[in-house]
Order: structure tokens, then C-alpha cells, then sequence
């Protein structure tokens, strides 16, 4: 990898396991350092029948790695059901024996300290941890918090909350970044999935990823925290590129920039964001480390509203799909890559095919054709501006008629009404596209028009990516139109992202080995 000017960070890479037997446990450590892992958990809670003595022994024995060992109890969401006294005989042995860490929820290391009883001896470390069901607090509430972890004696504390918002990690990145002393904290679900991976810029002590395998729900895998998300080349430096959307766990889009940010030596990481409310989260992730956004649905048309110059192409569309923070002054500056990214597809597939016979002098492949579009939204959007500018006539067919009827108004085409679809026959030779997101991952079978009208196109693009070749492309191929895969828009419009991310020429066949290899 390029590693130009990259630090790495200290963060360790943590396995944590669950497993019930304890040969399970020994050979899940074994797969944990197979798969990058620094050091693992090991929760005695979960093993069945747990005989202190005897297992601690073997376990301890035979670690790979450095170990943490946790005996969560039930009430702190664990299986543990016996009392803190034999539970802190078991983590004593597990010092004794050679533990790297153990850890002891806030509750059971505050009573030991009333009573004098927390025994600091020995070469673990002590992480005393605490379990919030609900929301982050305040950060008044967070320095309260800490501060009575910091005064059991504890060598590193550990805060896990549930994060409702995303808005609220930003007091997880606070709390990290302003801590004195070792610090794990990190929000679950999907809201909190960017305090995991942002863990090491903002100095964490570790970052917590999931065997294969074995996966831990809420949390990433080994495979993607150092793939998709190379979390040991971060640094305090690395510059954030969030994807705004909701839904986001579907993107790809992680394994495709932040594998060629480190291709080029590029300090930047790219994260998916699960937005709720767009005003909250542009007020809060207003600093410098936020250097850019892509924007995904349902937001490509409301974000425009937070932006403070938005390109006179994306102005035109009404749609943005990138933000860039300009280093200068802190301003959002919009633009749309899915544009170009569409329209270059549909055109090099036709000039590819030979459709252009003949039609050498017209300025695109599309010039004078008939462009068959559902779906008037961001990406619709962006498809009629691109045809209408390559001189093709867009026919426009959405769900919400009124929408329709606003998108033909802005590029002189003609809205068409949606029962309709089911019978449009177009002239021979037009071009459809598919800008809905019927067909997507899971509705696979789902396809937006009727089979029997399909022989009438000469190209089918879709802008689903999730599959690779929806029902839509594999019916079209059949009656013999050309497919087009949103996975090439996808592409071309993550090309132009780069160019904006980072100011740099784009590998462009890198990016493009990474989406044939992985998509
Ligand atoms: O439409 C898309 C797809 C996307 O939202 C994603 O899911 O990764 C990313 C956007 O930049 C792009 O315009």
C-alpha cells in the first residue's frame, strides 16, 4: 500500500468471543489472529458448564494474543448469574494466570472500592466498564460519568452507549478525543456504526471487530475494520468522507474509495452515515475532519438546502450527490457526478455496440433519440438533465405524477402517467432507464415495466447496483436490448467523487479491477 506521509495509529484490534466450549474459544482465538485481530475478549460468560480452575488454565495456556477476559453478569447484559464474589475469585485466577486485562462493570469495581477490596496487584490491567441501554448523555453528563469510572482505580474505562442519532456520536468523538487516560467508548446499532470505526482518529483504545463466522451484532467484522476500512493506517490527521443516506448499510461504496485512498497514499477514510435529520447533522459535523459527503436517498434533492454553493450543473438537475468542505473557509460546495456517470455509460455501451453507424456526425449517441425514464428523483433527475443536454427526447414516467410533470417541464420532455407504463410501447430503437429502485437488494424479482414492451428498446440501463444484472437487465438482454448496470454509473460517479474528494487524478482502472473483483 502506498503508506506516503501515513502514521500508524495505536488502537488495537479487538475480537471479542463468544463461543461455548472452550476448544471453540481456543480455536476462535487462533481464527481471530488469523484475521488481523491485536488481541481478543473472551467472555467466560458464555462458555457453558465454566470451571474457573481448570479452564481459565487452558485458555490462558493457549492464547495467541493478548487476552481480555470479561464475565459479564445478566444484569449488565451478559449470562453470568452468580454472585461478585465468585466472579472476582474467577477474574483474580484469570490475573494470576496471566491475563493481559480484565474488566469489571462500574458497579462491582465501585463496591470493591467502598470496601477496600479492589486488588491493583499484578500485570493486568483493570478496564472498568459501564453499559448505558440508553441514549449518549451530555457531554456535562459524560465528564460525570468518567470521572467516577476514573476514580475506582481503573486502569483503562470502557462506555458503551445506544445511540438513537447520529448527531449524538459526535460526544463519543468529544469524550475521546478529551480524555486523559485510556478510553474505549463507542455508540451500538447502526446509528453508532462511525464511533467503532473512527475510533482510532480520535485516539481510542481499541476498536472491537467480529470473527467470520461469528458475527456480533452491532459490530463490523475483522474482515471490513481492515479491508473496507483499513482502520490501522488512520490517524488524528485523516480526513472523513461520510455517505449521507438512509439506508446506507447497502453502499459499496466503502470498499471502493477507502481501498484506493491508501492505493494513492490518500489520508482520507470513507464512512457510511445514517442520517436522520439533515439540518442536526450539519449543524453538529460542521469541523474540518468532515472534508466531504456523498449523499444517497432520499436526500440527493433536500441537501441542496445546506449547501452554500451548489455547481450550476447540480443546480440545473436540482440534485447534489457530492459535498465537498472547502479547506479555506468551511463552506459545503454541491455537485452531481451521477450525471456524467450515467450518461457517459449509456453512450460508450452504445458506441461500444456499434450504434453509432452512420450517426458519426451527431455530437452523442443519443442525440434525437427517445429517452424512456422512470423514476423522477435525485437519480432520475440526473439521467433527463444528462439526456436532455445530449439532444435525446425524455419521456418521464414516476409514481407521483406532479413530479413527473415538474422534471418534463425542466428539460422540454413529457410526463407520462404511471399506469400507463404497463403498456408504453416506445418507438423502435429508444432507450430506457430505470431510476427507481425497484429491483434492488432484497426485491430482486421486482422490475419496473412489463416484459412483452421491452423488444422495443435498444438499451436498458438500470441504476440499481445491488445486484449486478437486475431482472430488468437480464429480461432486456433477452428480448435483445443492450444492458447497462448501475454498477458502471456507480463507478464513474465514485470516479468523479475522488477527483472532488481529494483534487487528484483518479486510478481509474484500479477502481475499476476493485468493482469487477468485488461487486
Ligand atoms: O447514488 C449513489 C449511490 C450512493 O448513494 C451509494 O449508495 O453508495 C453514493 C452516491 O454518491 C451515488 O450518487
Amino acid at each position: 500500500m502506498g503508506s506516503l506521509g501515513m502514521l500508524e495509529n495505536s488502537t488495537k484490534i479487538c475480537a471479542p468471543l463468544m463461543s461455548q466450549s472452550i476448544d471453540q474459544m481456543v480455536s476462535d482465538m487462533y481464527q481471530a489472529k488469523a484475521e488481523g485481530a491485536d488481541m481478543v475478549e473472551i467472555r467466560l460468560d458464555c462458555i457453558k458448564n465454566f470451571q474457573p480452575h481448570q479452564d481459565l488454565r487452558i485458555l490462558l495456556k493457549n492464547k495467541p494474543l493478548p487476552v481480555l477476559i470479561v464475565y459479564r453478569p445478566k444484569w449488565e447484559g451478559g449470562h453470568y448469574e452468580g454472585d461478585e464474589h465468585m466472579q472476582l475469585e474467577a477474574l483474580n485466577l484469570a490475573k494470576e494466570l496471566g491475563a493481559d486485562y480484565i474488566e469489571l462493570e462500574l458497579k462491582v469495581a465501585s463496591d470493591l472500592m467502598e470496601e477496600h477490596k479492589l486488588n491493583q496487584h499484578g500485570s493486568s490491567k483493570l478496564i472498568v466498564s459501564c453499559y448505558l441501554e440508553s441514549a449518549t448523555p451530555s457531554k456535562e453528563d459524560l465528564g460525570y460519568l468518567v470521572a467516577r469510572m476514573q476514580s475506582t482505580g481503573a486502569d483503562i474505562i470502557k462506555l458503551v452507549t445506544n445511540a438513537s442519532n447520529i448527531t449524538e456520536v459526535a460526544r463519543i468523538f468529544h469524550l475521546l478525543s478529551h480524555c486523559q487516560m485510556p478510553l474505549i467508548a463507542y455508540s451500538i446499532g447502526d446509528r453508532g456504526l462511525i464511533s467503532q470505526i473512527l475510533a482510532p482518529k480520535f485516539g481510542g483504545f481499541l476498536v472491537y471487530g467480529s470473527i467470520e463466522g461469528n458475527l456480533v451484532p452491532g459490530l463490523p467484522t475483522l474482515d471490513s475494520l481492515r479491508y473496507a476500512y483499513g482502520v490501522e493506517y488512520i490517524n488524528p490527521d485523516t480526513k472523513v468522507f461520510g455517505l449521507v443516506s438512509k439506508p446506507v448499510s447497502h453502499s459499496k461504496g466503502p470498499i471502493l474509495h477507502n481501498p484506493t485512498f491508501r492505493h494513492v497514499g490518500y489520508n482520507g477514510l470513507y464512512v457510511p452515515m445514517l442520517v436522520d435529520d439533515l439540518k442536526e447533522f450539519f449543524r453538529v459535523y460542521s469541523s474540518p475532519d468532515f472534508a466531504g459527503f456523498s449523499v444517497g436517498i432520499p436526500y440527493k434533492e433536500a441537501v441542496i438546502g445546506f449547501c452554500d454553493e451548489v455547481h450550476p450543473l447540480a443546480q440545473s438537475i436540482g440534485a447534489v450527490n457530492t459535498i465537498i468542505r472547502r479547506p479555506s473557509n468551511g463552506k459545503l460546495i454541491g455537485y452531481n457526478t451521477d450525471c456524467e456517470a450515467s450518461i457517459t455509460a449509456i453512450e460508450d455501451a452504445l458506441k461500444v455496440s456499434g450504434c453509432t453507424t452512420g450517426e458519426a456526425f451527431l455530437p452523442s449517441p443519443l442525440t434525437g433519440k427517445l429517452f424512456v425514464l422512470v423514476g423522477a428523483g435525485g437519480a432520475g433527475r440526473a439521467l433527463a438533465f444528462g439526456a436532455k443536454i445530449r439532444g435525446a427526447r425524455v419521456v418521464i414516467f414516476d409514481i407521483d405524477f406532479d413530479r413527473a410533470k415538474s422534471l418534463a417541464h425542466a428539460v422540454s420532455g413529457e410526463a407520462r402517467r404511471y399506469e400507463d407504463l404497463t403498456n408504453f410501447r416506445p418507438e423502435k430503437g429508444a432507450i430506457l432507464a430505470n431510476a427507481t429502485p425497484v429491483g434492488m437488494h432484497p426485491n430482486t424479482d421486482r422490475i419496473p415495466v412489463a416484459e412483452v414492451t421491452l423488444q422495443d428498446y435498444k438499451l436498458v440501463f438500470d441504476s440499481v447496483y445491488t445486484p449486478r444484472k437486475t431482472r430488468l437487465l437480464k429480461e432486456a438482454e433477452a428480448a435483445g436490448a443492450i444492458p447497462v448496470s448501475g454498477v458502471e454509473m456507480f463507478l464513474r460517479q465514485a470516479i468523479g467523487q475522488f477527483v472532488l474528494f481529494t483534487g487528484r487524478e483518479a486510478p481509474k482502472e484500479f477502481m475499476r479491477d476493485i468493482v469487477l473483483a468485488k461487486f
